[in-house]
């Protein structure tokens, strides 16, 4: 029998009568499951830990601050709260607080501990931001079960943003993802005054990768130019997305024309270095061919909008395809364009 726990279910079928049927649940995949436990009480402190441990990965703090510091660095999957901490620091609910107000750790879903019975602290509760809250002293199953449900409900909506925002064939963004990130960056750059850049890349002549070798090594060659451009972009901030089709368009904040240039050459570089490598019009060990890029480059001017940036980066792809392919064009700018007008 595999893991997992038993559900009951009664199942009323037509023509018999009411019959009991045990379901499997299987909660297995729940194993990695980090959870916190934040409480300072060692005894229930020792029970907590002894219902979950065959279940989860557990940690304790027996400080918010202590806890504080483990949800920035281990970002755990879950935390369990007692929201009567010791008095000389911060309670269960301004921790609940701080953690909800931080990006890095808003997602993480909190249950508080608590053996308070009346309706105000239930309230409080839920007001600080926490998923759930179970009471003292606690049952084993109702521990285990809210976990799992909340784990469960934090899964999915993983799942759902990772849909929305990855593309399914490359594993990049996808173009939903790079035009909020780019209104982000754009914003942010314009309140801080600092150097961005866009590049915009297309495959070349990929019709007839295609034509040649069929729609499923096309598809192929996509998955390996995306996870070139992911190694050639070093940067944790820098985002490699599927813009459509054969092209790809590449946000590197924080970078300045030198440093955008730098990364289009040595994109445009890897492919050349792979394709010198393969003989002439076959494949390589994969069955692949050899491919080439083209580049437009766009570094950000001061208060140049979104829009005019994706224009100008794909205006410089539009001269590297015309010069022949395999190289990157710079992004021009004259005096009176439109992007020194914020359009
Ligand atoms: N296999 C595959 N092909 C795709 C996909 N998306 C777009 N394409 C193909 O990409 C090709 C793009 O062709 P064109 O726009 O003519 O451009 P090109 O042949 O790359 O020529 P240049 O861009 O001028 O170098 C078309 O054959 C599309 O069918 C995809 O998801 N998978």
């Amino acid at each position: 029998m595999s893991p997992g726990i038993f559900i009951t279910q009664i199942i009323a079928r037509p023509g018999t009568t009411q019959q009991m049927e045990r379901l499997t649940v299987d909660h297995s995949h729940l194993r990695d499951s980090r959870i916190l436990l934040v409480e300072d009480a060692v005894p229930t402190q020792l029970l907590v830990q002894l219902l979950l441990e065959d279940h989860f990965h557990v940690a304790t703090a027996d400080s918010a601050e202590q806890a504080q510091i483990q949800s920035l660095e281990e970002t755990p999957d879950l935390i369990l709260l007692d929201i009567n901490l010791a008095e000389d620091g911060m309670s269960g609910l301004e921790l609940c607080k701080d953690l909800k107000s931080r990006a890095a750790t808003r997602h993480i879903p909190i249950i508080f501990l608590t053996s308070a019975e009346c309706d105000d602290t239930e309230e409080a509760c839920w007001n600080a931001g926490g998923q759930d809250f179970i009471r003292k002293p606690i049952n084993e199953t109702t521990l285990l079960n809210r976990i799992r449900n909340q784990l469960i409900l934090k899964r999915q909506a993983e799942n759902l943003t990772r849909m929305a925002y990855v593309d399914p064939l490359t594993c990049s963004f996808n173009r939903r993802y790079f035009e909020e990130q780019l209104n982000a960056q754009v914003a942010h750059n314009a309140r801080h005054h600092r150097s961005m850049s866009l590049l915009m890349l297309d495959i070349d002549n990929f019709k007839r990768v295609n034509d040649t070798y069929g729609h499923t090594t096309g598809d192929e060659c996509l998955e390996l130019v995306a996870s070139a451009l992911r190694e050639e972009v070093g940067r944790p901030m820098d985002q490699v997305c599927r813009y459509g089709g054969e092209e790809f368009a590449i946000l590197l904040p924080e970078t300045d024309l030198t440093g955008a240039t730098w990364i289009a050459g040595k994109i445009n570089k890897r492919f050349r270095d792979r394709l010198a490598e393969i003989p002439s019009g076959g494949v390589d060990e994969e069955g692949l061919p050899g491919l080439t890029v083209s580049i437009g480059v766009a570094c950000r001017l001061p208060s140049e909008g979104v829009k005019s940036l994706i224009c100008r980066a794909d205006q410089a792809l539009y001269q590297a395809k015309q010069s022949g392919r395999d190289c990157f064009c710079v992004a021009e700018v004259y005096p009176d364009h439109p992007a020194l007008m914020g359009v």
